[in-house]
């Protein structure tokens, strides 16, 4: 009876998942997706390669474009050692407000930190609003076109370091030519890609790891 599919997706979980239980939230979510309705979460195949990265690079500060329900703020955030900190931030406030709502049903309310409002307004301000100075892991998973000027807007604004790693959600599927174009032939990145498929179908999609060199 929800009026969203976010809302539908809470729904699911608080009905079936383990309150407290990161690992249960994501597997019920997924079953949701899976099973009763598609939804645009970075999903379980693609979802282990982001696991294997962030326990490869034990990010003490992440910060994630784009949030939607919380499921990849879940997925990362379980995986983060005590006195780290995940940002996410959301535009669309109903988006915003499930999310809070399963980060908290996960029991990561603590680790993680939804900010509700664009890119461009929010990215700016992250120091001053946040006591972080630079980020350890960025993943990005916002408005497609968007990839591009924001991580330049990153770089502009001292956001990264030698060493941070950018980790872009939907490269092949809806694709971001310009960003892959970018961090491919820029020396300041060392990028990787990981062919895979679109959450909950057979689709080819693909994740690209990309370090800063500074
Ligand atoms: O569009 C997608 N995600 C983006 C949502 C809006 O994000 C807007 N947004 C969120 C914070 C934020 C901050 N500032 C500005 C915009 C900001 C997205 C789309 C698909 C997809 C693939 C195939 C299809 F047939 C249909 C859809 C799959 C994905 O995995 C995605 O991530
Ligand atoms: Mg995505």
């Amino acid at each position: 009876t929800g009026r969203t599919r976010p809302e539908r997706l809470l729904q699911y979980l608080q009905k079936n998942g383990t309150r407290g239980d990161a690992n249960n939230v994501v597997d019920t979510i997924d079953r949701f997706c899976g099973t009763v309705e598609w939804a645009m979460n970075v999903g379980g195949e693609k979802g282990k390669i982001v696991d294997k990265v962030v326990l490869e690079t034990n990010p003490g500060t992440v910060l994630e474009l784009g949030t939607y329900c919380g499921y990849s703020a879940v997925r990362m955030g379980r995986l983060l050692a005590p006195g780290s900190r995940l940002i996410t931030l959301e535009m669309n406030p109903a988006y915003a407000k499930v999310a809070k709502e399963v980060i908290a049903f996960a029991g990561l309310d603590k680790q993680v930190e939804v900010l509700v409002g664009s890119t461009t307004e929010l990215i700016p301000q992250l120091k001053k609003k946040l006591d972080i100075d630079t980020f350890d892991m960025i993943f990005l998973d916002h408005w497609k076109q968007s990839y591009l000027p924001d991580t330049k807007l990153l770089e502009e604004c001292g956001l990264l370091r030698k060493g941070t790693v950018l980790l872009a959600d939907n490269v092949i599927c809806p694709g971001t030519p310009d960003y892959l174009q970018y961090v491919r032939s820029s020396p300041k990145y060392l990028s990787q890609h990981f062919p895979s498929v679109l959450e909950y179908t057979n689709a080819p999609d693909g994740l690209e790891k990309s370090v800063y060199l500074g």
